[in-house]
């Protein structure tokens, strides 16, 4: 018999999720700038102004004009002091020269600034090297930026950089997508909250703090709903309140094959199941669903499938549900161990990414195996994803990974 009960290939799974994601595209909504970070743009930004807006020194210093550095050393008569803040529209005649600040307006006729330790002052005269460059230290307007300039689009995530070249653009608000509304359940009669005696055969409830973290380092403000019993009434009333209430229910455990995992019955009944089961390991027993208004992702209980099912699959779904439509990035590492798989699905291993001498990236496999181990996941930093089939990898061989941290 085969080892597990699915011919659902990871990559079709995830087209399953991009397809349902994009099916259920959260509106958009215009927000004040600083509430934007970490929100996916849903409007493309052309450049209402120039950048810099205006010819300004990049240094303090002296303003003058190039032609008339001769020999070693120039004199030139200081005319006046331009700093930043207000412009004055100086002019400078042949000869002259401006005491001026970082950020301060160039004023007209000069090209040129030298820096104020480059400078001597004697009275009203300034003496500057003669082989200052023309050009020096000027900021020309429209260098970084001219009026029309594409400079952000529509499905980019804001960082704090791209809010803050909005901002530079006198932009007070942007459109950006909704982010969806999560509901995080966990299940099984056998979990108890930490800090209480947990009675023979129970356990500690490790997955909800799992999930909360890798939801809200998305920027998520995931809602802990209380945890559910392995009671298929009490599955289905509270898995059909939060249905109608939020974008998303993520569940965990209660997914596979037991007696006591009720929630793909919950949704075959009630609402419609989009997969069940991934050849991905950990993770096999993933589902996706739809519940009433919500997507419902139910990851297996154990806890490095909640993070490898979270990690590919859960991001896919709020990605695209937001219209994320940049890329993550994809990350390859050199293998510090070797790697010998013979089951056919693709699998996500624990590991630690470390910089090698040569610059490159390595990655080292942890040999630590079962998806229950989450100390083996506390001890990495990435997953090693390793194809389907079975992989013979050495030591240098270059693999994907996916960082737990980046995106
Ligand atoms: N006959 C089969 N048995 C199992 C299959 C299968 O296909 N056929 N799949 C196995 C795989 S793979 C996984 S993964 C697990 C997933 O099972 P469930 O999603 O139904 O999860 P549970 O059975 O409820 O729990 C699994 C495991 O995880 C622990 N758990 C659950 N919730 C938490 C939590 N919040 N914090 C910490 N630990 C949790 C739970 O106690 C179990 O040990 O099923 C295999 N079995
Ligand atoms: O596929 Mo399960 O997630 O390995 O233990």
């Amino acid at each position: 018999m085969s080892e597990f009960p699915t011919g659902l290939l990871f990559d079709d799974a995830l087209a399953i999720v991009t397809q349902v994601a994009s099916a259920h595209r959260l509106a958009s909504e215009s927000l004040a700038l600083g509430r934007c970070h970490g929100r996916v743009l849903a409007q493309d930004v052309h450049a209402p102004i120039a950048l810099p807006s205006f010819d300004n020194s990049a240094m303090d210093g002296f303003a003058f004009r190039h032609a008339d550095l001769q020999g070693e050393r120039a004199t030139l008569r200081l005319a006046g002091e331009q700093f930043a803040g207000n412009a004055l529209g100086l002019v400078l005649g042949i000869g002259e020269c401006v005491r001026i600040t970082t950020g301060a307006p160039l004023p007209a006729g000069a090209d040129s600034v030298v820096i104020k330790e480059n400078a001597s002052l004697s009275g009203d005269l300034v003496s500057l090297p003669g082989d200052t460059a023309a050009g020096a230290n000027v900021r020309r307007a429209g260098e970084d930026v001219r009026v029309g300039d594409h400079v952000l689009r529509s499905g980019q995530r804001l960082t704090p950089a791209r809010v803050s070249l909005a901002a530079s653009l006198g932009l007070s608000s942007l459109q950006v997508s909704r982010r969806p509304t999560v509901a995080v359940f966990t299940t099984g009669d056998e979990l108890v909250e930490p800090g209480m005696t947990p009675q023979p055969g129970q356990i500690f409830d490790s997955n909800r703090e799992l999930l909360m973290g890798l939801l809200r380092a998305e920027g998520l403000e995931p809602t802990a709903w209380p945890r559910l019993p392995d009671d298929p009434r009490q599955v289905e009333i509270a898995l059909r309140d939060a249905g109608c209430a939020f974008d998303l229910i993520i569940t965990c455990g209660g997914v596979s094959a037991g007696e006591k995992d009720h929630i793909p019955a919950v949704l075959a009944q009630f609402g419609q199941t989009h997969f069940w089961k991934v050849r991905m390991k950990p993770g096999m027993p993933l589902l996706l669903g739809s519940l009433d208004q919500a997507r419902l992702l139910g990851l297996p209980g154990n806890p490095v499938s909640v993070l490898a099912t979270w990690l590919t699959l859960g991001r896919a779904l709020v990605d695209g549900l937001q219209g994320r439509s940049e890329p993550r990035t994809v990350w390859r590492a050199r293998l510090t161990a070797p790697i010998d798989k013979t089951h056919p699905r693709r699998e996500f291993i624990r590991a630690r990414l470390q910089a090698g001498d040569d610059g490159s990236l390595l990655v080292e496999p942890n040999a630590a195996t079962g998806s229950h181990r989450l100390r083996a996941a506390a001890d990495s930093d990435a997953l090693i994803v390793v194809v389907e089939g079975p992989q013979r990898l050495a030591q240098g061989d270059v693999v994907q990974v996916l960082p737990f941290a980046v995106g």
